[in-house]
């Protein structure tokens, strides 16, 4: 198991708590390079052609928004320009009401994909990485349409490194409001795994290296306001934290 962290200078590597210079590419062959400190600064770990989101992957979340378990994955997309690094704000933009936080364990394809199966799905992972899938949920509500609720600038922080080597099968998933627990539970409860989801939609779009999957998000979602700050903290992986401001 090893973090990979995407920082301004390239990527670093750490495992048993050392941290090296990444040469040549973590889609390809790579190997340890130099020892370098721990990273300072660390950007989004991916800039994928795609984010494949999952609606309604958790039973308690179907539940609290009302809605029936779905037959198969319910499968949407986010665009990349809406992804923002560790640390940096997520803007809530005036005018589109309420802007909801979703805590989400996301995976970060490692090779290309094309009507896997099952069982030859998670060999094209790189690793597991933590995204907040935020939802401008009035206007979700309003006409149902995903891709404008949560295709807004700054909808989807992402980091803040890539583990390999770590199961999802169960792992526990933290999201805080301003240092309050609001969302808890564990990737032991998605409907669909991982496999499942990466054979279903390989059936239907071909996934890239880079290309996130984002599993959903459990029971317990809620507004941001100007002010707040908001952590998601996936077991083995780590602390996701984005401070919220007023947008234009
Ligand atoms: N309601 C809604 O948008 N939910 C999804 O994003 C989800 O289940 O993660």
């Amino acid at each position: 198991m090893a973090n990979i962290y995407r920082t301004p200078i390239g990527y670093v590597v750490e495992d048993d708590g050392a941290h090296h210079a990444l040469d040549g590419d973590p889609f390809g062959d790579w190997r340890r390079g130099v020892a370098v400190d721990a990273p300072t600064v660390v950007l989004a770990p991916v800039v994928p052609s795609k984010i494949v989101c999952i609606g309604l992957n958790y039973k308690d979340h179907a539940a609290e928004q009302g809605k029936p378990l779905p037959a198969e994955p319910l499968i949407f997309l986010k665009p990349s320009s809406a992804i923002v690094n560790p640390g940096e704000a997520i803007e809530l933009p005036e005018g589109v009401g309420r802007v909801d936080y979703e805590s989400e364990v996301a995976v970060v394809i490692g090779r290309r994909a094309t009507k896997v199966s099952e069982a030859d799905a998670l060999s094209h992972v790189l690793g597991l990485t933590c995204m907040n899938d935020v939802t401008a949920r009035d206007l979700q509500k309003k006409d149902g349409r995903y891709t404008r609720a949560k295709g807004f600038d700054t909808f989807a922080p992402l980091g803040p490194c890539i583990t390999t080597g770590l199961s999802a099968d169960d792992l526990e998933i933290t999201g805080r409001l301003n240092g309050e627990v609001r969302q808890q539970s564990s990737t032991r409860e998605l409907i669909f795994p991982v496999a499942t989801l990466i054979a279903y939609i390989s059936r239907i779009m071909t996934l890239l290296p880079g290309d996130i999957v984002s599993t959903g998000t459990p029971a317990g979602i809620g507004p941001l306001h100007p002010g707040d700050e908001f952590v998601v903290r996936v077991q083995g992986i780590g602390e996701l934290r984005n401070p919220i401001v007023a947008g234009r």
